[in-house]
């Protein structure tokens, strides 16, 4: 067993199995404590609940609590491994959500048979939670599954591998673009993937500027054109009209390559063939679809991003989640709209181009960060994304109507 495998089993090993637990926020240790917390004391937030359902927010961890639910169908870039599977991935985002925006979460695996039956499950729990967010559930399932879910929640339902990713993508994109001297409008983008993340990113950079034309889309056959027949609904809107059919003829002379696929599938040689100045964002977990070190070794004018934890340009949703569901739920928002996700992306944006605090580069072992090819998008452990990206989603929540509350007074002052 290699050093970092066992490393990383006994961390989830010890001491205790798992990487949550539940603690009480109220005293337990007497007679008086338990009539309060339980019979008959609790009787009197069951009654004012029942007379005004906003009480529970009042008397209820549920405004602080985020369900992270999954099935298991596409668990990181390792596929289909099933609930059970998926649960460490999932503790993982509760972790998360805890360590950087003080939310509590619990993981939820799901085991179904049909869609519906997923749909139904997550609708029938929704309400006991401030808001939920949908983890490594395959395309195309997911997206009828966020929709049916949007449509019959109050809470915020919101699909992390898609808009979580997306926004991410977005912001260190654009940061990449400009240090690159090149406008998103006129780039040329590959998207090797053309699942639940691939899909996400590139509406969300259509949104952003890109050109859908400028696109082109790979999955596991190979270029998504318009005469192919085995396209579904979602894959459909990025089908070119064209007579390129692999990686190799999309690539070439392109300025971006967005991989949301899998591990190891851009080779150097189809690097080589892109545009100068090219953009690599290899997001595949844990293995990107290349190393960084075979890529910068064939190109020295690249700007390259994986997901992980251990190269610089840390391209994870892990930007994102925490934050925006710390802005929605500090302002009970309905839902997390187009408004709130684009102010996300230009929250992280713009704080990589500021100064880095000692804590930050102490954390991330590094004596320098500065705006440039080695640092396109923050750093997961900057405190400051808590303050900036949740304000920014708050304000943004308010402004378009999906609050249900005011920006709480010195909401986020750092
Ligand atoms: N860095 C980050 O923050 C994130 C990274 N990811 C990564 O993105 C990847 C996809 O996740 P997700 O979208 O949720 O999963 P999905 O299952 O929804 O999509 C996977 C996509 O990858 C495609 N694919 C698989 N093998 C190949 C191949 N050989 N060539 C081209 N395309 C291929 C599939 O093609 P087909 O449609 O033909 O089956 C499918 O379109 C994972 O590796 C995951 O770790 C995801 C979310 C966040
Ligand atoms: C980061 C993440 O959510 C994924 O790879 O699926
Ligand atoms: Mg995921």
């Amino acid at each position: 067993m290699s050093d970092f495998r066992k490393q990383a089993l006994d961390y989830h090993a010890y001491p205790t199995p798992g990487k949550i637990s539940i603690e009480l926020t109220k005293p337990a240790e007497t007679s008086k404590d338990l009539a309060l917390a339980y019979s008959p004391g609790v009787a009197e937030p069951v009654r004012a609940i029942a007379e005004n359902p906003d009480d529970v927010y009042k008397y209820t961890a549920k405004g602080n609590m985020v369900a992270v639910i999954s099935n298991g169908t596409a668990i990181l870039g390792l596929g289909n491994l099933g609930p059970m599977a998926s649960k460490p991935v999932m503790e993982g985002k509760a972790l998360l959500f805890k360590r950087f925006a003080g939310l509590d979460s619990i993981d939820i695996e799901v085991t179904h048979r049909t869609t519906q039956d997923f749909i139904n499950t997550v609708a029938n729990i929704a309400d006991s939670f401030g808001g939920v967010n949908l983890e490594d559930i395959k395309a195309p399932e997911c997206f009828e599954i966020e929709q049916a879910l949007i449509e019959r929640c109050e809470v915020p339902i919101f699909h992390d591998d898609q808009h979580g990713t997306a926004i991410v993508t977005a912001a260190g994109l654009l940061n990449a673009l400009e240090i690159q001297g090149k406008d998103l409008r006129k780039a040329q983008i590959v998207c090797l993937g053309a699942g639940a993340a691939a899909i996400a990113c590139m509406e969300l950079l259509i949104k952003c500027g890109a050109q859908r034309e400028h696109i082109y889309m790979l999955d596991s056959k190979g270029v998504i054109h318009t005469r192919r027949e085995d396209l579904n609904e979602y894959k459909a809107l990025f089908a070119n009209n064209t007579d390129k059919r692999t990686l190799e003829e999309v690539i070439t002379e392109a300025d971006v390559f967005v991989g949301v696929s899998g591990p190891n599938l851009l080779s150097p040689d189809a690097l080589k063939l892109m545009a100068e100045k090219p953009i690599v964002f290899a997001c595949s977990n844990p293995d990107p679809e290349i190393k960084p070190e075979l890529a910068l070794a064939v190109r020295d004018d690249l700007i390259m991003a994986t997901g992980r934890s251990d190269y610089p340009n840390q391209v994870n949703n892990v930007l994102c989640f925490p934050f925006i569901f710390r802005g929605a739920l500090d302002v009970r928002a309905k839902a997390i709209n187009d408004e709130m996700k684009l102010a996300a992306v230009e929250a992280i944006r713009q704080l990589a181009k500021e100064p880095v605090p000692e804590s930050v580069l102490k954390a991330a072992g590094i004596d320098k960060l500065e705006f440039g090819v080695d640092y396109i998008i923050p750093k997961p452990l900057d405190p400051r994304l808590r303050t900036r990206v949740s304000k920014a989603v708050a304000e943004a929540a308010v402004a378009s109507g999906a609050a249900r509350i005011e920006l709480p007074k010195n909401y986020m002052t750092e």
